[in-house]
């Protein structure tokens, strides 16, 4: 362990962290000359992804695997010592494949105390593109702060020919330091743009151009060391924050031609599901048998249900929810049914996580995806 790193066990979660104390790194100005921050403090958290992995030689551009620690990537940046003072932590280092309920634990609490500590203006997180918006959208509706919450990732591995990792972690520093980043809510900063994380998406699965949320556009731009937002700061319409549990058992569904109803039946009696995601076909569209096995598991089982959708792009409105069902001769009203509005099946499904969390019945669940998921 480096001299001046101490080593620290989170009385908690009993996770062993090696803080480093701030670590000058110079650079050029950063935003103009009114947007910068006093020496703003930032913390950097590392969990690994793309961005910290290496291959075999520069024009590899799959199957590397991470390993680069945090430390190392702070190094491939500039110094940034006039901008701001950093201290980092790795608190994991692995694809964001493997993110579930236990990393995502660890990243809370470690932004949560970053951030409730006065002497951080800001965090960055370094994170795998595969996971990010799952992890980002998360944050936004569980960490309540004004403060910068910045996500950085990259698409190529950092021995790749023009490895994008770099220029990435450099810009969501600055995104960080910034003061107009305050009250935006968690950010994705990458090649170049800055999105909300509470509706950005990974729109392609190899190009470094990934990060989309095509109807609602990007929050800002970065260019030259220049950070322009082209709107005022403002947090995702209806934005409200609910408190850690235990995470349900929510499932994601994604409907085809031929979709057989009774995978439905099986998720909700055999295996334990409290909640189902249905990445339905268009705006809502599923058979008429696949909504009544979706109305049975809601009558039996209590399990409510979300009709999302495979789209990337649009939104399913409440007006296509099979709110009433023709079964056996009988008019049946199916009320377990929730739209997703414009979340895509894996945000919807931390919402609906969240919700059962908080023992939410059908009734707030519904409230809660109309006011958080239809942007007003
Ligand atoms: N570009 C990336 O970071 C992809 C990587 N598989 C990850 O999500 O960790």
């Amino acid at each position: 362990m480096p001299a001046d790193t101490t080593e620290v066990v989170c009385d908690d979660c009993h996770t062993v962290f090696h803080i480093r104390t701030a670590r000058s790194y110079s650079g050029s100005s950063l935003g103009g000359s009114t947007s910068t921050l006093k020496t703003p403090r930032i913390k950097v958290i590392g969990t690994g992804g793309t961005i910290a992995s290496k291959g075999e030689s520069g024009s590899q551009t799959a199957g590397y695997h991470v390993d680069l620690t945090i430390e190392d990537l702070l190094s491939s940046i500039p110094d940034l010592s006039n901008v701001c003072e950093l201290e980092y932590e790795q608190i994991l280092n692995v694809d964001s494949k493997e993110f579930g309920e236990k990393e995502l634990l660890m990243l809370h609490e470690a932004v949560s105390r970053s951030i409730s500590d006065d002497l951080f203006d800001g965090v960055v997180i370094t994170h795998g593109t595969d996971t990010m918006e799952e992890t980002a959208f998360l944050l936004q509706l569980t960490v309540n702060t004004s403060k910068p919450i910045v996500m950085a990732g990259s698409m190529r591995p950092s021995t790749a020919i023009s490895a994008d990792g770099p220029m990435n972690l450099y810009q969501a520093i600055c995104v960080a330091c910034n003061k107009e980043s305050w009250n935006r809510g968690v950010l994705i900063a990458l090649n170049d743009q800055i999105g909300s994380g509470f509706y950005i998406t990974k729109s392609n699965a190899n190009s470094l151009d990934t990060f989309k949320s095509v109807i609602q556009g990007y929050l800002g731009n970065i260019v030259n060391n220049e950070i322009h937002y082209f709107f005022p700061a403002s947090k995702p319409t209806g934005i409200q924050y609910f408190k850690l549990a235990p995470f349900p058992k929510v499932i994601v569904l994604y409907a085809h031609q031929g979709f057989d109803p009774q995978i439905v039946r099986l998720c909700a009696s055999q295996l334990n599901v409290q909640g189902i995601i249905f990445a339905t076909m268009g705006a809502g569209s599923l058979s008429k048998e696949t909504n009544i096995e979706l109305y049975k598991a809601w009558k039996e089982f209590g399990t409510p249900i979300v009709f999302s959708k495979r789209s990337m792009d649009g939104m399913v409105p409440i007006a296509n929810l099979p709110r009433e069902l023709e079964i056996e001769g009988k008019t049946v009203q199916f009320e377990g049914c929730m739209a997703s509005g414009y979340l895509n099946p894996q945000k919807s499904r931390i919402l609906l996580q969240l919700c059962l969390g908080a023992s939410m019945n059908d009734r707030q669940i519904a409230d809660i995806f109309k006011t958080l998921s239809f942007g007003g």
